[in-house]
């Protein structure tokens, strides 16, 4: 196990977005956060990585075979923990470069990380590793053109390699496919399934296809709570989450 939550709980005034969680995900392992609209992903996300405080509860993370407490944590600390986000509203420098925003990347968790070790280096080991990193998302061809002027789909790669470059050990996935076209749908597919070989992944994902064909596991939220974890087979077999999430899709409220 890489990751555990312990009775995680959010409230904004009344309202409990997240609901007593107990979570885990396992090492190397692709786990889909799923449920209706406001079931509670993004605010469960952004309790993982810090940007949000719990109102209770503990999120911990498995670092060389130690838990360590990131409660509370603020997000830049969860990401030199290990703990890394690609964000669905996009981070990158939009007038820069696609290799200039993966180095800049790179360089800033090799600053964080291991700032003596880095010093002696020369700023070329982290254009060599935005190269390999962009090899991997399969971004080579459009290295040296600026961010914005990336499709959709190429930027929802681009955030996958800014991620990368941050050297995760969990990668958490914020809808990886949003506003990606029909036809780029397979690249980031891929690439999700690529990244999972070598690292934990948990996804948040609204197109079942893709949740169901990637995924080890998946979670499924609705108001806060968790009502069903298992495999995909079982969970797609399951009456609580036809109610709660299919007949969402129904309505058009979950596409
Ligand atoms: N900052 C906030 N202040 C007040 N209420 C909030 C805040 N953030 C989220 N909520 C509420 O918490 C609940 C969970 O929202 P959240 O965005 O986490 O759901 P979600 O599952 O990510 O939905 P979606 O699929 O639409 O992204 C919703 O009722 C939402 O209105």
């Amino acid at each position: 196990m890489i990751l555990r939550t312990h009775g995680l709980t959010r409230e904004f005034g009344g309202l409990v977005a997240v609901d007593d969680v107990d979570f885990s995900l396992g090492d190397g392992e692709l786990c889909s956060l799923i449920g209706p609209n406001g079931a509670g992903k993004t605010t469960f996300f952004n309790l993982l990585t810090g940007t949000l405080a719990p109102t209770r509860g503990t999120v911990e993370l498995n670092v060389d075979d130690e838990w360590v407490d990131l409660t509370g944590r603020p997000p830049h600390e969860t990401a030199t923990m290990g703990l890394h986000r690609s964000y669905q509203i996009t981070n990158v420098f939009p007038t820069s470069t696609v290799r200039e925003n993966v180095r800049i990347a790179a360089q800033a968790h090799g600053t964080d990380s291991h700032k003596l070790w880095r010093s002696v280096q020369s700023f070329d080991r982290y254009y060599e590793e935005a190269d390999a990193i962009l090899d991997r998302v399969g971004l080579s061809g459009v290295a040296a053109e600026t961010a914005q002027s990336l499709s959709h789909g190429e930027k929802r790669q681009l955030e996958i390699a800014i991620a990368l470059a941050g050297d995760p050990d969990v990668l958490l996935l914020d809808e990886p496919n949003a506003g990606v076209s029909s036809a780029s749908i397979d690249i980031v597919v891929d690439l999700i399934e690529d990244v999972a070989q070598d690292h934990s992944v948990l996804l948040v994902e609204h197109n079942m296809d893709i949740v169901m064909n990637v995924s080890d596991r998946i979670v499924v939220l609705n108001q806060g709570g968790v009502i069903a974890d298992g495999p995909p087979e079982e969970i797609r077999d399951n009456e609580r989450v036809q109610e709660a999430y299919l007949g969402g899709y129904e309505r058009g409220e979950a596409a």
